[in-house]
């Protein structure tokens, strides 16, 4: 009975509000129950459920009312009925029981899940944070934002929060997509005139995951759809999650409002790896490795020679591994240093670190605690000859700067002196324990 009464209300509503408004609002809801002056309706997402409720609330009670209904209120929630809708009043109604949802938007990487992220000093933080968000409780930063220079982990990261996200909260609207992706997809809509899709579709989503996020810096329009779309989400408190390579106040041509809207949440960077991160990732990959490679070793000296050697980002390391572990299954040795500085020549040249003179001065200076005028300056203290002495050894080990240019660049100072000091350096090296600590704890810190 109510869903004729419905019937009617439909087709005065059809009659009032067009038939273009009325198929694209009226027509998807779906009658679950009327009682106590209360119809509630099903409607496909909650987006589509606050459009209705904000533009046709009103409309729709008149028009019920004038066709019999004793409504006062009507309600909208998500949901489905399971076949046709039935509109039985007393009846509780059939709900279609909640399939775990396929993630939305862009594929994901199986390997990248919290279980294969080593966690070290540089990214305990980031790694929390996502942890923390994974969990789905309430939302207490909004958005999550994680940025860090390339090949630090900050897709594994997101992709780790997604999985965790589908298997805990197999019923909330993942949505994961890079800033290109999220542009690709608005442009196609205003091509495809789609816009109102488009809206709803970005609305309707539980969790928000944005990859790179820098990529909308300079695109004004993209950026416009992205700030309400982010606004959207955020009002009706669902989690976002943003990636960038930089801090929002620091990507190029991104509006102030929009840094300062993403500045709202939480905010940790991934910082470069250390060494032992390194190793830690190494081993872990290495174990990976040998499960497609059996019976090939890799020395302890070869990890931390990689972990030494390769410092920029965990993609290139990587990079080394799979090269290296092919080349030795193919000519059937084991990997030793020296097969790897053969396989991984050009690698380990690019990777070869830029130290500079300046950076080794200021470093020096600063361990040393002197001023820095006083290491170039002319006096021949110990204190200051000492250390500008280590300055000099280093520069000759780390640059490839010549033996007169570093002495222009140490006060003007002759190529003989800075010889004299570069072996002062290596006959103290060998000889004082000291010394050869400060050494390598300086050059660690120069090339990390
Ligand atoms: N802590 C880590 N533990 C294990 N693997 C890691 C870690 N950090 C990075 N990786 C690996 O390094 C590779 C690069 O990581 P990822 O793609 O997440 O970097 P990114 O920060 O998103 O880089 P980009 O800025 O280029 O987008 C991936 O294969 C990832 O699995």
């Amino acid at each position: 009975m109510a869903l004729e009464f419905w019937d009617i209300a439909a087709d005065r509503l059809r009659k009032s509000l067009g038939n273009n408004n009325y198929k694209s609002w009226i027509e998807p809801l779906q009658l679950v129950g009327e009682s106590a002056g209360t119809a509630e309706f099903f409607v496909p997402t909650s987006f589509f459920g606050n459009y209705v409720r904000q533009h046709f609330e009103d409309q729709i009670l008149y028009q019920m009312r004038e066709s019999g209904f004793e409504v006062t209120r009507v309600t909208f929630s998500v949901g489905r009925l399971d076949q046709e809708p039935v509109a039985r009043p007393s009846s509780p109604a059939v709900v279609a029981p909640v399939k775990p949802r396929e993630i939305q938007g862009a594929k994901l990487d199986k390997r990248f899940v919290f279980d294969n992220f080593v966690v070290g000093k540089p990214n305990e933080l980031a790694h929390a944070a996502a942890k923390r968000v994974a969990e789905a409780g309430p939302v207490t930063f909004n958005p999550l934002f994680l940025y860090g220079g390339v090949g630090l982990g900050k897709t594994h990261l997101m992709h780790s929060i997604a999985w965790e996200l589908q298997s805990n909260r197999p019923d909330i609207n993942v949505m994961y997509l890079s800033a290109e992706q999220f542009m690709y997809r608005f442009v196609q809509a205003l091509r495809e005139r789609k816009m109102m899709d488009f809206k709803e579709l970005f609305r309707s989503v539980d969790v928000l995951m944005v990859d790179d996020v820098q990529f909308i810096g300079g695109k004004d329009s993209t950026q416009e759809e992205f700030f309400h779309t982010f606004n959207a989400l955020v009002d009706q408190n669902k989690q976002i999650i943003i990636s960038a390579d930089r801090a929002p106040g620091e990507i190029k041509q991104l509006e102030d409002r929009i840094a300062s809207r993403l500045q709202c949440g939480l905010v940790v960077d991934l910082h470069p790896t250390t060494y032992e991160l390194r190793l830690g990732i190494l081993q872990s990959k290495i174990e990976l490795y040998q499960s497609s490679y059996p019976g090939i070793d890799v020395r302890q000296e070869v990890v931390e020679f990689l972990a030494h050697r390769i410092s920029t980002n965990v993609r290139v390391l990587e990079g080394a591994l799979t090269r290296l572990f092919a080349f030795a299954s193919l000519v059937g040795r084991e990997i030793t240093v020296e097969l790897t500085q053969d396989c991984l020549s050009d690698i380990l040249r690019a990777s070869d670190r830029k130290v500079t003179v300046e950076e080794i001065q200021r470093k020096v200076s600063d361990h040393y605690n002197i001023r820095l005028s006083d290491m170039l300056g002319p006096k021949r203290l110990r204190s200051f000859a000492r250390p500008r002495q280590i300055a000099m050894y280093l520069c000759k080990q780390l640059t490839s700067r010549s033996l007169p240019e570093i002495g222009r660049r140490f006060g003007g100072r002759d190529h003989t002196t800075v010889m004299h000091g570069v072996r002062k350096i290596e006959d103290l090296r060998n000889k004082d324990s000291q010394m050869s600590d400060d050494l390598d704890l300086l050059r660690r810190s120069l090339e990390a």
